[in-house]
């Protein structure tokens, strides 16, 4: 039976929350999609949907679907992971999926805090930060489907939601857990559904994980679960582990998919470059999914070797994602390119590939729901926020390494250092 049971809206939000519930000691295991069978066994499941930008009616139907599953599997405590860049629109996903689950646990207040200041997001006041910027100022502003132009979450979430958003202010979060209970309780009498929650340290993730403890419900990025463990060990009901996050060997060739057009992905393009066969394609020039799938598949005829991996790239910079987009429309731009990455990636696997990262939370779900895999035990971090995860699809049913990086995450030669 899980203890902690998770929804994430993305596939790489998924890993990097299991990861960080890897590293505090519990076993962790991510499903793709609401689950028809039974949940694999794991002190915390984590259950993967697409749900960051489909329409709201769906992503709260998956997430009520999800939360079903954990219920049925008797989870004690539930959490919904969103991106600590609180990616939405002013109609959702977060707002109308938090209430409904809060609605459907009967949860009465939940705690919304994207902060994972391990990779930069901090929130001061309301206001999240990335780095020394802003959100509106980050480049997440730019972002090809969820653009954030305001950093005051607090409004951000207002907007989504039809209770309203208080919140837990610095001041508060910085005296610790008993602080935060108080204040908890002030904001729910007060008729507060939600609040965000300042954090800039993770002693600050801490005090709210351990404040949070008897929530039916957190929301948050990963960063938010790093104090909860504990609360289980605490309770005695989360044994010692000796490593949660042991994976088997895995030889094969490697290579690198990337959809993301974050700043991040882009420098890591840029090193990679620089020392690996790396492919551009140009959804501009050539705006159809097929014939970017075969440029790739005849590129990588000779390119894959044993020695390093291969990178294969769809990502631009905004100039370009926007022509793209004024041409096609949002969605129709990104599922292009999305279904080109697995088509794309499924060959990949078919030449031989065993160790693949995938570059961008949206591009991961098309990639690992074209591969078939159904679930992911999570292993070591490459970088903070970015494990190797196990997986066993069909098409490689003796097992192979998925990474699935986040579009913000990882050092600039993130695309190296994964196969070091
Ligand atoms: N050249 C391009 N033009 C237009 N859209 C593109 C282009 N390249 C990629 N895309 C689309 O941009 C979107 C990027 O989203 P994705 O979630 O994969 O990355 P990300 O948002 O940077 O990562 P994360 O969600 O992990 O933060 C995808 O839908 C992808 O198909
Ligand atoms: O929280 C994050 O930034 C990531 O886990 C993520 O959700 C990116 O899609």
């Amino acid at each position: 039976m899980p203890l902690l049971g998770c929804i994430a809206d993305d596939f790489t939000g998924a890993t990097d929350l299991a990861s960080t519930l890897v590293r505090q000691g519990m076993s962790a295991v991510q499903v793709i999609g609401v689950p028809e069978g039974p949940l694999p066994e794991a002190d915390a499941v984590i259950i993967a949907l697409k749900s960051r930008t489909i329409p709201v009616a769906e992503a709260v139907a998956q997430s009520l679907a999800a939360c079903e599953a954990l219920l049925a599997a008797g989870a004690k405590q539930f959490l919904f992971k969103y991106c600590s860049t609180f990616d939405s629109t002013d109609e959702g996903n977060i707002g109308p999926v938090a209430e409904a689950l809060l609605k459907r646990l009967d949860g009465g207040f939940a705690i919304a805090c994207p902060a994972f200041p391990t990779n930069g997001r901090t929130i001061y006041q309301g206001h999240l930060f990335v780095g020394g910027a802003l959100l509106n100022e980050s480049g997440m502003e730019n972002h090809p489907l969820t653009p954030m132009r305001d950093a005051n979450l607090v409004r951000v979430l207002g907007r989504q939601t039809e209770g309203s958003v208080g919140l837990l202010p610095f001041g508060v979060v910085e005296r610790g857990t008993g602080a935060i209970r108080a204040e908890v309780t002030r904001l729910r009498e007060g008729g507060r559904r939600f609040a965000i929650a300042d954090a800039i340290t993770d002693a600050h993730l801490m005090a709210l994980g351990e404040a949070c403890a008897n929530h039916a419900l957190i929301t948050g990025g990963s960063g938010i679960a790093m104090g909860l463990p504990e609360n289980f060990r605490r309770s005695g009901l989360l044994p010692a582990r000796g490593d949660a996050g042991a994976l088997p060997e895995v030889g094969g060739l490697a290579a690198v998919i990337a959809g993301s057009c974050s700043r991040a992905t882009l420098g890591q393009i840029g090193v990679a470059r620089d020392h690996v066969p790396t492919l551009e394609l140009d959804a501009l020039a050539t705006p159809d999914a097929a014939a970017l799938a075969r440029q790739a598949k005849e590129w990588m005829a000779d390119k894959l070797s044993a020695d390093r991996p291969v990178v294969i790239a769809a990502s631009a910079p905004p100039d370009r994602v926007e022509a793209l987009q004024k041409k096609l429309g949002r969605d129709a731009a990104g599922a292009l390119v999305e279904e080109a990455m697995a088509e794309i990636a499924d060959a990949l696997v078919a030449a031989g590939v065993r160790r693949l990262v995938v570059a961008g939370g949206e591009t991961s779900g098309s990639v690992v729901q074209r591969l078939g895999v159904r679930s992911l035990r999570i292993g070591a971090e490459i970088d903070p926020g970015v494990p190797w995860t196990h997986a066993t699809p069909d098409s490689a049913p003796e097992g192979m390494l998925l990474a699935l990086k986040s579009g913000n995450f990882g050092a600039r030669d993130f695309f190296l250092k994964a196969f070091q």
